[in-house]
């Protein structure tokens, strides 16, 4: 037994993953009280979603793995508790929102973990009606997972997650793919839930939107994990060069689209990109997005409209056809990782050896070139996805929330890429939800309702 007034409590916690020499997370030690909110920050692959994992007890019991050191709940150590206890005592958001999804349908999704609680039909019908109103998600009341957005995953899991009253939340990037409502809105409730003595231990790189409302922060770092001093330290986001002023006429039209419209929807707004344009798309969680850039690659086959690039008439050519054109990197970097190394990733576009290095090397990935894709951390596994997507050298590059969770050092590396892809005539077409980015590449912005 330990003392019992912690809810958690990380004693000299040492990881290491199956197939590895080296230890992911050495000597860790940490506590989370009740009514604490905790962030754990750190650069992407530092080790932050290994050290969640051992939290919960999914690492090694479901991962393999090394384990040594121990992980107190309540003074007891976490192997003692049924999966049953722990689920109770703990509310766990995964990184990869659609591992997380156990049903095919939105209003399923929210009852099931409520019957599993036992609790009575009419409670159950009260609870979930107003996670949906909490959540803006009324309207998907009766929509299949599959098509929902990102955001609105990531909307039903934390309503699933705070419909019930876990001691502690244990939450692994929960801002990720929300909106600026989104991010209002989980903020005061995580703080609501902190104040009636719940704890939240969360993953988050953005320090500045925690700072006034964290108890701690630690920082993970060579997979060491320290307190991280206050005042916090104020990220530095370099402005870019405004763009030469080149006029619209000198350049050639890319890309070109006319009253494209999917699934009954109006029509999205006309697009007429030109050689090295930036063109953020934004609005909210579910307005469209994602689907419009699947309509550019031709992933989808738009309803209504023209889809043109370099002056050619592609509506209803086939996506291997588009795709000699245009690279996509999706906003899931799991579908579109196929190979068997980081090096052999790059590598299969039958491009020179010594180039897909130096893409590597640019994305800060060398020390892995020889890691299976899919062992890598999220962010590291959303730079490779880029990577394979710009040494083919597109026309165009269609780029989905891929910078969320990327520590600012990785990120500057990210827009370093996409900067000299664009100088030499690239078409940059993305979406993100994070303000900074735009300041950095300073796109047009193609506002959707
Ligand atoms: N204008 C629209 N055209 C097509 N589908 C739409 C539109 N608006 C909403 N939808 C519906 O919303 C769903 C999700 O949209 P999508 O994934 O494109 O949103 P998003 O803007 O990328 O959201 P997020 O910011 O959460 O990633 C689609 O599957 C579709 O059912
Ligand atoms: N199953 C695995 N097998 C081998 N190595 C792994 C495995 N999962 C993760 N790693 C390695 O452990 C390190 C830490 O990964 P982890 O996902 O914990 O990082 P993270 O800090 O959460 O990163 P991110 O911010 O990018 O999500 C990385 O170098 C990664 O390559």
């Amino acid at each position: 037994m330990e003392n019992t007034s912690s809810l958690l409590k990380v004693v000299d916690l040492s990881f290491t993953h199956l197939g590895q020499t080296q230890p992911t997370i050495q000597n860790v030690n940490l506590t989370l009280n009740p009514g604490e909110l905790v962030v754990l920050a750190g650069g992407t692959g530092s080790g932050k979603s290994t050290l969640l994992n051992c939290l919960t007890g999914i690492a090694p019991e479901h991962t393999g793995g090394k384990l040594s050191g121990q992980v107190f709940c309540r003074g007891e150590e976490i192997t003692s508790w049924s999966i049953r206890m722990r689920s109770q005592l703990m509310g766990i958001l995964l990184q990869n929102v659609e591992t997380q999804i156990f049903t095919d349908q939105v209003w399923e999704e929210l009852v099931f973990g409520l019957e599993n609680w036992n609790l009575p039909p009419g409670e159950i019908q009260d609870l979930a009606q107003s996670a949906l109103t909490e959540f803006d998600l009324v309207q998907q009341r009766d929509w299949t997972i599959h098509q929902l957005s990102a955001g609105q995953k990531q909307r039903l899991l934390l309503a699933c997650l705070l419909t019930r009253q876990p001691d502690m939340l244990l939450l692994d990037e929960p801002f990720a793919f929300l909106d600026t409502a989104g991010v209002q809105l989980l903020l005061e409730l995580l703080k609501k839930r902190v104040a009636q003595g719940q704890a939240v231990l969360l993953i988050e790189h953005r320090l500045e939107l925690l700072r006034e409302s964290c108890d701690r922060i630690y920082k993970i770092e060579s997979g060491q994990v320290s307190l991280l001093a206050s005042p916090l330290p104020v990220p530095t986001q370099t402005r870019a060069e405004p763009p030469p002023h080149t006029s619209k006429k000198d350049k050639p039209v890319v890309l070109k689209t006319e009253n494209l419209s999917w699934g009954g929807y109006p029509p999205f707004p006309d697009l007429q990109v030109m050689a090295g344009d930036i063109v953020l798309l934004k609005g909210e969680n579910g307005c469209g997005k994602t689907t419009l850039l699947k309509l550019l690659s031709g992933l989808l086959k738009p309803s209504t409209g023209q889809l043109e690039i370099l002056g050619r008439d592609v509506t209803r050519q086939s996506v291997v056809t588009i795709s000699r054109l245009l690279g996509f990197v999706l906003q899931n970097p799991n579908h579109q990782l196929f190979a068997e190394s980081v090096e052999a990733e790059v590598t299969q576009s039958r491009v020179e050896p010594e180039q897909a290095k130096r893409l590597l090397k640019a994305l800060n990935l060398s020390h892995c070139i020889q890691k299976h894709p899919h062992a890598l951390s999220q962010g590291q596994k959303r730079r490779l996805a880029l990577g394979a997507v710009l040494v083919r050298e597109p026309k165009i590059c269609l780029l989905d929330e891929i910078m969320v969770g990327q520590d600012p050092a990785s990120l500057g590396l990210m827009l370093e890429a996409l900067k000299t892809f664009t100088k030499k005539g690239g078409v940059l077409i993305f979406t993100s939800h994070d303000p900074g980015i735009a300041t950095v590449l300073q796109p047009q912005v193609l506002l959707l309702h």
